[in-house]
Order: C-alpha cells, then structure tokens, then sequence
C-alpha cells in the first residue's frame, strides 16, 4: 500500500502545488446566484468538482460549510468526497477534530477508515489536547496510507497568543508540536505522510521547520491577504514542501467552470514561481 506521503509527492509532481479549498460559504453561494440551502450548496461542490478535481492536486473540503446544513449537508459532504476522489483529486477534509485518546480514535474511524463513507486521503487535526492524544488518528492514518495535517501555526491573527507561548521545556508551544510530528515523518521518503499547517500569513517567526520531512499546508493565500511572495519568509529552507491551499480567491472566480480553471492556473503559476 502507497503511503499518503508517496502519494502525495506523486499527486504534486504530476498536477503541481496546490491545494483549492471547497467553502460554500453563504456569501460566495449568493455570489453565484444560488440559495443559500441544501440545492445551493449542492450545486455549488458539484461545480468545483467538475472545473477542477480531474486538475488540481488535492480539493479540501470545509466540513463546517457542508455541517450547518445538517444531515443533508453531510450526504453533499459525503458524495463530495467520493466524487473528488474518484477524478483523481487527493482529498484533504478540513475537520480539525482533537479530543482525548479514546474518541480521537472515533474520529480517526469516521474519516480514515476505509470503509467510512466519509473516508478522506487526510484530515486536520487540532493539537491543543496534546499532540499524544492524537496517536489513534495517526495509527489509523499508517495503516490505512492515509495523512494527517496537524495545526502548528495557524493563519489567523489570534493563533500566536496561544501558539508562540513558550512551553516548560523552552521551546513555544508551536515548535513542540513541529517537532513531535518531525519524529513520526523520520526516514520517510520521498515524504512523510504527517503535514502541518502554517499559515502563509505568519512571516517569519523563527519557527525551525527544517526537520519536518512532511508537507506543509499554508492556507492564509488570497482572501487573507498573504501572497505567493510571503512564502519565502515563513518557510526558508522548507519552501519544497510548501502545499499553498486558496479557498475563496479561486472560488470567487466561479460559477462558470471556464473561470474556476483559469484562477487555478494563474495562482498555480504563482506558487511554482515562488516555490521555485
Ligand atoms: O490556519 C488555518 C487553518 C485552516 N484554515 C482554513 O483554510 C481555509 C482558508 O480559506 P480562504 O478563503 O483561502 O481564506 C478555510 O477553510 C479555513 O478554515 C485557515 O484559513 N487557516
């Protein structure tokens, strides 16, 4: 069985470097002349799933957006999912789950058990509860050659008063969590199959990611305001590993499929200039 990290690195060297968020949030749905209802958002994922699983390199669902409709929002979730997979596209479930051991492992079953039908290629994942009660989902995870990306250093502007916070050994809170997930990904190869998220916002910190060996999300590209410029600045040395993920500066490009494409190719154009 191929490890989420092979296939990853495979997904990327065929497709490129890019992560395309799928936020049917309720502005971008009336944006594109739809209800703000289960149809609306139906249509909506259909139509980033036709313009671009069959393109991009990994689709990643915001289960929040597919959960505020309920039951029926998790059916769209689900046939989602399956439908993004099924034209090649890796798919990322942005979940952020955390929680004690013993429920983690739940969690870890509802979306990386092969036979869950919300079974995705990876999820995030939220650290606060210690990166050891995660061990179920990383478990799941190895043995099912799915990924998982924890939360090291997120986007948002408030992330820093909890994430900078020096630990008792030293070191912020942040770069423990960098480096216990360095030690899963160790000897891996081409690519560890435990990524983080850093956020394309941050700047430089002074965070060492140089021994993670795994992928490294960067949301914050687009609506946030960081730019494939900034990515330089935030990862060094790590920029090979850089996954940049844009959710509504391609989604606003939408609802024509034509448009969608054309925002995925000028953005995917940007990061292989930057990522070099
Ligand atoms: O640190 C983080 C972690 C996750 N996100 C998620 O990524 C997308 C960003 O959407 P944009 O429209 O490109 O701003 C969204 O689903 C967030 O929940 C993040 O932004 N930052």
């Amino acid at each position: 069985m191929e490890s989420f990290g092979e296939r990853l690195h495979a997904a990327i060297g065929q497709r490129g470097p890019l992560c395309v968020g799928i936020d049917p949030h309720a502005a971008l749905l009336a944006r594109w002349g739809l209800p703000d209802d289960v149809a609306g958002l139906e249509r909506f994922a259909r139509t980033v799933v036709e313009a671009l699983a069959d393109r991009v390199a990994v689709l990643k669902p915001q289960s929040a957006f597919f959960e505020r409709f309920g039951s029926r929002g998790i059916a769209i979730l689900e046939s989602t999912i399956r439908q993004s997979r099924e034209a090649g596209a890796l798919v990322l479930l942005d979940v952020k789950r955390g929680d004690i051991g013993s429920t983690m492992a739940a969690y870890a079953s509802a979306y990386l058990d092969p036979a869950s039908t919300l079974r995705s290629d990876a999820i995030t994942v939220s650290p606060y509860l210690g990166v050891g009660s995660l061990r179920p989902a990383f478990d799941l995870a190895a043995t099912s050659g799915a990924g998982i990306f924890v939360l090291a250093l997120t986007s948002n502007p408030e992330g820093a008063s909890v994430q900078h916070a020096v630990a008792p050994g030293g070191a912020t809170v942040a770069q423990t969590v960098i480096d216990e997930i360095s030690q899963l990904n160790a000897g891996a190869s081409p690519l560890g199959s435990f990524g983080l998220v850093v956020g394309a916002t941050i700047g430089r910190t002074g965070h060492d990611l140089s021994k993670v060996n795994g992928p490294l999300l960067a949301p914050g590209l687009g609506a946030q305001g960081a730019t494939p410029d900034d990515l330089r600045a935030v990862f060094g040395e790590s920029l090979h590993n850089v996954l940049p993920s844009y959710s509504r500066e391609v989604l606003s490009a939408g609802p024509g499929i034509a448009g969608l494409r054309a925002a995925v190719d000028r953005v995917l154009t940007d990061c292989r200039t930057a990522l070099g």
